[in-house]
């Protein structure tokens, strides 16, 4: 489908903070094929108005957890290993593959409501969140998340090689997979060395969760004399494109680990700070060119999916803790949660921002709210006054997911319907 976008402001994100305004797009085959000025004889299927409107790339979310929605408001006030421990790892042994399905399509929905077009997703019976990500187009990284199991290693490393083989580039390439060591202290060095060489043999990239937790950085130091950044670098992780979820507590010394390696961190303040985690860094590994990415979590953490709330703690936490109105600037706080988190995803020359050439995944903002007047500064507006709820229309591959707030792709009644018979039904087993 040909679609045109008229008379609408954009914010590139490639150009720094510039804007262009009232301008046109015309979107060909799934991608950006022209900004401005355009001929009167194109073929158009689809005409939007883009008058208070703007449009930007759509939002990545660069860390998530889809399934754990049916787990949100479940277990909250508790720091990380209670949390895992007592609440949610009990209760994840009781989960099945179609809970696993509807809780992703919930938190799909979701996602596209608040203006998220990719994401990463770590967590089991991938399979199904295939199933759902096929069903609600949107763009996906998938990964089995893996707690090593000494009793049967191979399983879940086979099931990342079956989930690689049926889907990674399927969907007109909106699919990847990746392979997923939870984290160093689930994970034996031995077992990290086969998540490695796995990820080599495929030729993909690896996402884990690093250096969240002080206590994390505690064992590790009395366990192997070293960071969990340094243990894993040590063991040639680095090696592969690493996605490393967190990296709150970590020294000098770790930050150039990832700055020399290429190693993309993935700040997920709300989950940080709800879990009494702490705070990452940002403005330190963003000095060092650091492409810092923006993640929810999981909705159980967070404990909502809404990349935009993200954006917007990412700048204003940053200057609090570092006492600097331009720790994170506004314009910095958007590349985060849009390119950065393209290139943590691999996906840098496909998405991430609105170029000619690159695929149609976009979003237009519904600038008609009282809270987005006046219009004084439109960066300003998306990083400290926008807020999910004003995405209007969702476009994904060049497909229209949403318009008007009206989802195109999923029926979100019955979704709801099915999440909270599910959630009963769980909380009987
Ligand atoms: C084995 S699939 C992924 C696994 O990760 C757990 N999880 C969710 N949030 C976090 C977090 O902030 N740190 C560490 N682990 C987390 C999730 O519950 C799954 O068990
Ligand atoms: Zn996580």
């Amino acid at each position: 489908m040909n679609i045109l976008i008229k008379d609408i402001d954009i914010i590139p994100v490639n150009r720094k903070d510039e804007i262009l305004k009232s301008t046109n797009l015309y979107i060909q085959k799934g991608r950006i094929s022209h900004i401005g000025n355009l001929r009167e004889d194109i073929k158009v299927d689809k005409k939007i108005d883009g008058k208070n409107k703007l449009l930007m790339p759509g939002l990545i979310n660069s860390h998530t957890h889809l399934g754990m929605s049916l787990l949100r408001n479940f277990a909250d006030d508790m720091n990380l290993t209670d949390w895992l421990t007592k609440k949610i790892w009990p209760m994840e042994a009781k989960l099945n593959g179609e809970d696993i399905y509807w809780g992703s399509l919930l938190s799909m929905g979701e996602m596209i409501m608040t203006g998220t077009t990719s994401f990463c997703d770590m967590y089991f019976f991938m399979d199904e969140v295939g199933r759902a990500l096929e069903n609600s187009g949107m763009r996906g990284v998938l990964t089995r998340g893996i707690i090593e199991d000494p009793k049967n290693p191979k399983e879940k490393l086979n099931e990342t090689k079956e989930l690689y083989k049926k889907w990674n580039n399927s969907l007109n390439e909106k699919v990847k997979v990746m392979v997923a060591p939870h984290a160093p202290y689930t994970c034996s060095p031995e077992f990290l060395i086969k998540t490695i060489e796995l990820s080599e043999e495929l030729n993909t990239g690896i996402h884990i969760h690093l250096s969240e937790t002080k206590k994390e950085v505690e064992d590790s130091f009395k366990l192997y004399g070293k960071s969990p950044i340094k243990h894993v670098y040590d063991l040639g992780m680095f090696n592969s494109h690493t996605i490393a979820a967190h990296c709150v507590h970590i020294s000098d010394e770790d930050i150039d680990i990832l700055m020399e390696n290429n190693v993309y961190p993935v700040n997920n303040p709300a989950s940080n700070l709800k879990l009494a985690s702490g705070f990452a860094p940002v403005s330190k590994m963003l000095k060092k060119g650091i492409k810092v990415s923006l993640g929810t979590d999981g909705a159980s953490s967070n404990n909502n999916l809404d990349m935009f709330k993200e954006l917007n703690l990412a700048s204003l936490v940053n200057k609090a803790v570092d006492l600097e109105p331009l720790s994170v600037p506004a314009i910095k706080a958007i590349e985060m949660a849009t390119l950065n988190g393209a290139f943590a995803l691999g996906l840098e020359k496909e998405v991430g921002s609105i170029e000619v050439g690159k695929k149609a995944d976009m979003i237009l903002i519904d600038m008609d709210k009282p809270h987005l007047y006046p219009k004084h500064n439109l960066v300003s507006a998306i990083s400290y006054s926008v807020n999910g709820t004003d995405v209007d229309t969702v476009i994904i591959d060049g497909n229209i997911v949403m318009e008007n707030r009206e989802l195109k792709t999923l029926d979100m009644e019955k979704i709801k319907y099915m999440t909270e018979k599910r959630t009963k039904d769980l909380l009987n087993r």
